[in-house]
């Protein structure tokens, strides 16, 4: 028989903490003890988030009304800098996935390069594993504290990691394109997320500058055993959910195919489509797989490969719960191979 693990989400009224709960509402080997929230504190789930109102869920509390008594596992779905701050005030036995920037960077310099102040926990970033499952999967399920990846750092790393360590592209020359829905900016209001900011348009941002560089520069480097650079254009996309990938390479296609097929199999959320076909954001949509894609370039030596997912399920929360699962000895995919909704 499955046990039932007692979880809390903290940061349960954003986009992400919304994503939790409706994965764990039918996951068979969790059950929610606790949301928290800032400014929606003190309000039902249901107001909150009105898709959601079949479920039978705990009020929204504030951080200092949380019990973390009997809980077994954290999710926090803060945003960064709150989130270390949060995490350093929990029990230490606690489990924590933690989905925001705050433990993802190893050397505390770079954290500080890139996020403009120093890390408040250093001892907690030492003892954090990275979260992108399918590289780290063995720390994961002996930690305590899990870090959540970029979800535009994702996207390019699972389409490049198995490239970099099998040696088939140059690492000196990659370029990753990218494009986001706009779920990925949070639900908190921003001007750069209003509707007449982002409909019928589409503008690259943070270009040369993204915070999810400091991810590529530290997971290409330790995958390459070599120091590697990428250059890293994101673009926002006027649609919900979603990111795309198309990452130029040098390299020789039916190689760069071999060495991500191989990479990849027997992988349950990592599919890789047939030699010379693309694929498409919609058909991920609402699911935790990754779909990823290799065309040679009509110029010989030049690849293009492309890796797309959801932004709030592997990019984020299904990874969370994914490696939740690892951290609580439950299957791996429990709660988590419904396919993709489309269209
Ligand atoms: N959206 C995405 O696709 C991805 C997000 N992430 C990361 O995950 C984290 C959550 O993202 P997302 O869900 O999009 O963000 P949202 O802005 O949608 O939600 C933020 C949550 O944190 C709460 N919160 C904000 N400030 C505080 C505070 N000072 N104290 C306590 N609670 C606070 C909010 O409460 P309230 O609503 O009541 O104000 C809300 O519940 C972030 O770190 C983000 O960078 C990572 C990968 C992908
Ligand atoms: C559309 C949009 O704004 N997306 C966010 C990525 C969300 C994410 O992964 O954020 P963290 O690294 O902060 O956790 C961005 O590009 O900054």
């Amino acid at each position: 028989m499955t046990k039932t693990c007692d979880v809390a989400i903290l940061g349960a009224s954003g986009y992400t903490g919304a994503e939790l709960v409706r994965l764990i509402a039918t996951h068979p080997g969790m059950r929610i003890k606790a949301l928290t929230a800032d400014r929606k504190a003190g309000q039902s789930y249901a107001e909150v988030f009105p898709h959601l109102r079949h479920l039978d869920l705990p009020r929204l509390t504030t951080i200092g009304e949380l019990d973390t008594g009997g809980i077994d596992l954290a999710f926090c779905a803060l945003p960064h800098a709150t989130s270390q701050e949060v995490i350093a005030g929990l029990p230490r036995d606690l489990k924590v996935v933690d989905l925001s920037a705050d433990f993802r960077l190893k050397d505390p310099a770079v954290y500080e390069k890139w996020y403009g102040h120093p890390h408040l926990a250093l001892d907690l970033q030492a003892e954090a594993v990275y979260g992108l499952t399918e590289f780290y999967r063995d720390e994961i399920k002996g930690t305590r504290l899990c870090a959540g990846t970029g979800c535009n750092a994702a996207t390019g790393l699972y389409g490049l990691l198995p490239l970099l360590r099998a040696g088939v592209i140059d690492p000196d020359d990659i370029i990753i394109d990218l494009a986001t829905g706009v779920s990925g900016a949070g639900r908190s209001p921003k001007e750069g997320s209003l509707h007449a900011e982002v409909s019928e348009g589409y503008h690259a941002y943070n270009v040369a500058k993204h915070r999810h560089l400091a991810e590529f520069d530290q997971e290409f480097s330790k995958a390459a055993g070599r120091k590697v650079e990428v250059t890293f254009v994101p673009h926002l996309l006027p649609q919900n959910r979603g990111i795309l990938a198309t990452i130029y390479v040098r390299g020789e296609g039916e190689a760069v195919h071999k060495a991500l097929t191989e990479a990849y199999a027997g992988e349950p959320f990592l599919v890789v489509l047939p030699y010379g076909e693309a694929p498409a954001t919609r058909h991920v949509r609402g699911s935790n797989f990754v779909h990823l894609g290799v065309i040679p370039d009509r110029r010989p030596g030049r690849v293009m490969v492309f890796s797309t997912l959801d932004n709030l399920t592997k990019g984020s929360s299904g990874q969370a719960l994914q490696n939740a699962n690892l951290m609580l000895g439950l299957p791996e995919t429990m709660g988590l191979m419904a396919a993709p909704l489309f269209p």
